[in-house]
């Protein structure tokens, strides 16, 4: 598919280095990484384990804070922010889906997905909130418990609740790594979905190629390296190409 307009970029890290520790026992996660993903888009970072997958999606979205380099949500650099400000950030343009689904037990479905709103004092577009119950397909659950849902059905809650505020990016670190492969695969369609339409940026972590085949673009990572991109993925060439990586040189 080909597009006229010029994509604008929802996040993106500059020359990005991540050191853990000092000395002798230093490691770097990141070590050099630029790369921008583009805004209404879902993309996978792909690599090998170790390869700095996490440490650059909590880099990028502000978890995290790196060595030197520069992170931006938009035209926000977040070096730039305080703890207070990064904060805001995070609550207010950054959603956020784990691989444990982290919702409160003792909320219903309705209640989690609106939680970080009501946390941060926010009503929230009701016609936004109604449509994304519709997306992930949850309207007959709304007053149900967590622990009533399946695992797929309580990672589509965190994915309602990920995209309840409007957020201009969604970070997503292995979402389906607790699920079977038929839900996983329900809630990385959901996802791409969600993206499209609510023209909505994603970024997903996985060490998948069933997974990041989901995504519009899957960037690849190998020693804390960008080492290729690759739009329409399909599971097979994400396979290829990591093999790749296992080969010694
Ligand atoms: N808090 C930390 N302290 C020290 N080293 C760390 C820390 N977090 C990550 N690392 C190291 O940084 C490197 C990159 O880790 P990271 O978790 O980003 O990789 P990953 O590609 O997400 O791996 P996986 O697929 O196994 O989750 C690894 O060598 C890891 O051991």
């Amino acid at each position: 598919m080909t597009t006229t307009t010029l994509a604008r970029t929802a996040a993106r890290v500059v020359d990005a280095v991540k050191v853990y520790g000092s000395g002798d026992t230093a490691v770097r996660a990141l070590d050099g990484v630029s790369v921008d993903f583009p805004a209404g888009r879902f993309t996978a970072i792909m690599g090998p384990s170790g390869s700095g997958k996490s440490t650059l999606m909590h880099c990028a979205a502000g978890l995290d804070t790196l060595t030197s380099g520069a992170a931006h949500i938009g035209d926000t650099e977040l070096g730039r922010l305080d703890d207070r400000r990064l904060t805001l950030l995070r609550r207010d343009r950054i959603g956020f889906v784990f691989q444990a689904f982290n919702l409160v037990p003792t909320l219903t479905v309705a209640e989690n997905i609106t939680l970080p709103l009501d946390l941060a004092g926010r009503r929230g577009d009701p016609e936004w909130i109604d449509a994304l119950i519709d997306v992930v397909g949850l309207r007959d659950r709304l007053h149900h418990r967590p622990t009533e849902l399946s695992g797929g059905q309580q990672q589509r809650v965190a994915v309602a609740r990920a995209f309840a505020g409007r957020p201009e990016v969604v970070f997503a670190d292995e979402p389906t790594g607790n699920l079977d492969s038929r839900s996983g695969g329900e809630v990385l369609g959901l996802l791409g979905r969600a993206a499209r339409e609510t023209e909505r940026t994603v970024v997903m972590v996985t060490h998948d190629p069933v997974a990041a085949a989901h995504a519009d673009e899957v960037v690849f990572l190998a020693d804390g390296r960008l080492v290729d991109r690759m739009t329409a993925p399909t599971a097979d060439k994400v396979l290829d190409r990591m093999k790749a990586f296992e080969v010694p040189s």
